[in-house]
């Protein structure tokens, strides 16, 4: 059976090691975000792995029209609440736009999310001076996540949320930056909006368990907003994402539907993927 997939009173805490460890056993790792405390139970409660504090939350949550409003302290403030509802799974939090543009603010950053909010690890985007940044934090004990591909704290340099990698060029210098950020220390990567043979060659390439976003079915794991999956984020939903409260009808049950599917390799589709 899939690993996590136990009643909650008989799963152990996620923890770091153990998302290595599902990696090398080819477990799927199951996420989603989440912004407070009563959706965290639910989370807990369906047996998903890695919840997200995502700064996805300045567009679902306070109606922005990208994530760069965000402060450190919204973050701090959605992560103990958060934390407040999570027992079992492993707790990341989005560091905000340039509240790690140095290490030392990296730092004071990753101290509040996770001495205040209770995270067990931090997510930043990119690599370039980031790489530093990852190192400096890897030193001092901060479980990282990275964040490659699409990252929308660069949307303005980006022109838009499209797909990225997709010349042959850009691929490799993807795939260069995804070695790079595991060679800084970082514990985990996001990859988002990424062809899928390019996601599939980066997750074969690191020891790192990799989680996809619009990267296709075979990242080591999988991630969405969790409005988008449950069919409430107003306005256009990103191809990526799927719906599954409608054909579920509770929360509960959509939440399960998606772990299942997700350990299964049934989602993403072809359809959701680039
Ligand atoms: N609700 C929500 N869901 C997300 O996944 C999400 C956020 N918000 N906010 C932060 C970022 C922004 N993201 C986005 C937003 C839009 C697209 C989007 O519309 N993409 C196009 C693909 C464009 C192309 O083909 O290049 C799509 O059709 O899905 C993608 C990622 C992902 N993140
Ligand atoms: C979409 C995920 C990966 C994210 O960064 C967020 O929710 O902010
Ligand atoms: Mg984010």
């Amino acid at each position: 059976m899939y690993g996590n997939a136990k009643t909650a009173s008989a799963r152990a805490p996620v923890t770091v090691p153990h998302l290595l460890g599902m990696k090398a056993r080819g477990e799927k790792i199951v996420a989603l975000t989440a912004y407070d405390a009563s959706f965290a139970t639910q989370l807990d409660n369906a047996g998903i792995d890695v919840a997200l504090v995502g700064d996805s939350l300045g567009m679902v949550v306070q109606g922005q029209s990208s994530t760069l409003p965000v402060t450190l302290d919204e973050m701090v403030y959605h992560t103990a609440a958060v934390a407040r509802g999570l027992h079992l799974a492993l707790l990341i939090a989005d560091l905000p736009f340039m509240s790690y543009r140095n290490p030392d603010a990296a730092a004071i950053s990753s101290a509040r999310l996770l001495a205040q909010g209770g995270a067990a690890m931090v997510k930043l985007e990119g690599a370039g001076h980031v790489l530093e940044v990852i190192r400096y934090l890897d030193e001092r004990e901060v479980p990282v996540c990275a964040h490659l591909g699409l990252t929308p704290q660069s949307v303005h340099k980006l022109g838009g949320y499209r797909v990225q990698g997709k010349g042959k060029s850009e691929a490799e210098r993807l795939l260069a930056d995804a070695v790079a950020v595991e060679q800084a220390g970082a514990d985990l990567l996001v990859l988002e909006c990424v062809p899928a043979a390019l996601a599939k060659r980066i997750t074969d390439a690191l020891r790192i368990p990799v989680i996809g976003i619009g990267a296709g079915v075979d990242c080591d794991g999988q991630i969405l907003v969790l409005y988008d999956m449950l069919g409430i984020t107003p306005g256009k939903r990103p191809r990526f994402s799927k719906d599954f409260l409608l054909q579920n009808g509770t929360i509960e049950t959509a939440l399960k539907a998606y772990a299942k599917a997700v350990r299964a390799g049934e989602f993403p589709a072809s359809e959701h993927s680039f």
